[in-house]
């Protein structure tokens, strides 16, 4: 096992919009260089392409990744983990195993994983392909200190890590996992509107998810309270104040809160 972050081998079973987004975060931020990164896919001709345009080693078979890899990710979908595991589990066993599927926690793994195994169930997201990523894990765990503290340096180059109870995990992944997606609807939204009005479109998502970006930032960095951010810009009588009627008075928060809603299943 490698000791340090930058000369491990990682390796992804499952090589789609997830596993693409962390090995392009890792490979363009310097942190890990593509030729320490090893993917097997579905279809492998679909991932020769992928996987030449980021320099990663594309593998026929899971058990070549596994065999070349230190840590690796488990990165197809939530039903098919079972199938891909089975025929790995050994030597999976010496290896730090990293979930990023929905659903599946530390007690799943516990399941169908060989006896002993280092696990680790994380939901990333997209935005980690451009360093701003978030990693939510769960507390409970079985890497060792070493592994974990490599896992910390080399994704925390490239995304927050928060560490949750493992309950909480769905709910975080509703949040920071599922959240793009609806952050990247308030950005076409604002283009929409923007565009109504007469701005370029590309001038109106340039403003728009500038604006989100620096709006999390002053969040991140200064730890105001959102309501407080949110008054800071509307003026007594002035335009923020008549957007902000307008918004609540068609639910936004409510049906923010919504979605999150229909997602946990309540
Ligand atoms: N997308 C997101 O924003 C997030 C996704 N996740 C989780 O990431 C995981 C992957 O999701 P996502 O990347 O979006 O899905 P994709 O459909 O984009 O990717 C799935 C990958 O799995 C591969 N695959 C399918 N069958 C096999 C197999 N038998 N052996 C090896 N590889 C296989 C596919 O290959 P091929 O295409 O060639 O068939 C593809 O590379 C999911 O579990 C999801 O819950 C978690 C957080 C956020
Ligand atoms: O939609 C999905 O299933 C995955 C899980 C979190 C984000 N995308």
């Amino acid at each position: 096992m490698a000791d340090t972050a930058s000369s491990i081998e990682l390796g992804f079973i499952g090589f789609g919009n997830m596993a693409q987004a962390m090995a392009q975060g890792l490979v363009n931020s310097g942190a890990l260089s593509g030729e320490h990164i090893h993917a097997c896919a579905g279809h492998f001709d679909k991932l020769q392409a992928t996987a030449e345009k980021l320099g990663v080693h594309a593998h026929r078979e899971a058990a070549e990744v596994v065999e070349a890899s230190d840590f690796v990710v488990l990165a197809v979908k939530p039903y098919l983990i079972e199938q891909v595991v089975e025929p790995v589990r050994e030597t999976l066993a010496g290896k730090a195993v990293i979930s990023v599927a929905a659903g599946r926690d530390f007690a799943f793994y516990e399941g169908i994983l060989a006896p002993n195994s280092h696990h680790l169930s994380t939901i990333p997201n997209t935005p980690i392909a451009v360093g701003a990523g978030v990693v939510a894990c769960e507390q409970r765990h079985s890497l060792t200190d070493e592994q974990l503290q490599t896992f910390e340096n080399l994704f925390g180059q490239i995304a927050l890590i928060e560490w949750v109870d493992g309950k909480l995990l769905s709910t975080a992944s509703s949040i920071a996992g599922c959240g793009p997606a609806f952050a990247a609807m308030f950005l076409e939204a604002l283009g929409d509107a923007g565009v109504k009005h007469g701005l370029p479109r590309q001038t109106a998502y340039r403003l728009a998810a500038q604006m989100m970006m620096g709006t999390s930032k002053l969040y991140l960095e200064t730890g105001t309270h959102p309501g407080a951010m949110k008054d800071a810009v509307c003026s007594p009588g002035g335009t923020t104040i008549k957007g902000v009627a307008a918004l609540e008075k068609d639910g936004f928060r409510g049906t923010v809160i919504d979605a999150i809603d229909a997602i946990e299943g309540e």
